[in-house]
């Protein structure tokens, strides 16, 4: 006797997640763009650094946050900006120039990581103060991405650094604070550290990020065409 075919469960099962095209399209123009990326210029000092008349972004960090680690990721190079294991290598403001058909529209400059604990008191006191001046008075700042390594969170010379540039982001001055090496965190950690850090960043944007795993890459990418391209801000948001 043969037996009745057997009923199949019904699937139920969550259909897959529709990519938003026009998400999908902003995030291949704004990656392309920084893809641009090249030197320009390369200043121990303030009073060095070329005055460009372009939109500048800075990117900041605690030494060894992953600020050079994320700027090539960002840029899709793998030496534009120095990744190394050592921290503190950073010593220069470095200048690169960015945009298409070979005519630049805004310029990322990377600035020293601070805080490392070997270098001589003096030469922090130097750096932090290039940094503020920089910070301050720099006239085509646009934007700052401050990056934090999420397993140490935002350290006493973060909150300061945020301090520095607070009277500027109320005029306008731009900021996104990236949490770096965040396949470190487990999913509840990473939420963990993303609400304490928004409730220190006092409504900037922040991001988890990584450059392992490409999280917040795309993302980020969009967040710094839109501050250079505000024309292109989608009706949306
Ligand atoms: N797991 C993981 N490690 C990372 C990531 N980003 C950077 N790192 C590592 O963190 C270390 C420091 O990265 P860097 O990019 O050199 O840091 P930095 O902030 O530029 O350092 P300074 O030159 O001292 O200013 C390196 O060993 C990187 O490989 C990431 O997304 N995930």
């Amino acid at each position: 006797m043969t037996s009745p075919p057997r009923k199949l469960a019904p699937v139920f099962s969550r259909p897959p997640a529709v990519a938003d095209p026009a998400k999908a399209e902003r995030a291949r123009v704004a990656m392309g763009w920084l893809h641009t990326a090249h030197f320009l210029t390369s200043a121990p000092q303030l009073e060095h650094l070329p005055t460009l008349d372009l939109p500048e972004i800075a990117f900041v960090g605690r030494s060894n946050a992953g600020k050079s680690t994320a700027i090539n990721t960002l840029t899709q190079q793998t030496r534009l900006a120095f990744a190394s294991k050592t921290p503190g290598r950073t010593q220069h403001i470095n200048l690169f120039g960015v945009g298409k058909q070979k005519v630049d529209d805004a310029v990322l400059a990377d600035l020293p990581g601070y805080g490392y604990a070997a270098v001589p008191k003096e030469a922090k006191l130097r750096w932090q103060r290039v940094m503020g001046n920089y910070l301050m008075t720099r006239e085509t700042l646009r934007g700052v991405v401050l990056m934090c390594d999420p397993r140490h969170g935002m350290t006493e010379l973060d909150e300061i650094l945020l301090d520095v540039i607070r009277p500027r982001v109320a005029e306008g001055l731009k900021f996104l604070v990236l949490l770096t090496k965040s396949d470190k965190l487990t999913r509840s950690e990473g939420a963990k550290v993303l609400s304490i850090t928004r409730l220190q960043a006092g409504g900037g944007e922040v991001k988890l990020f990584s450059a392992l795993k490409k999280q917040g890459v795309d993302e980020a990418a969009e967040l710094l065409w839109r501050w250079v391209h505000p024309e292109t801000q989608p009706a949306s948001e």
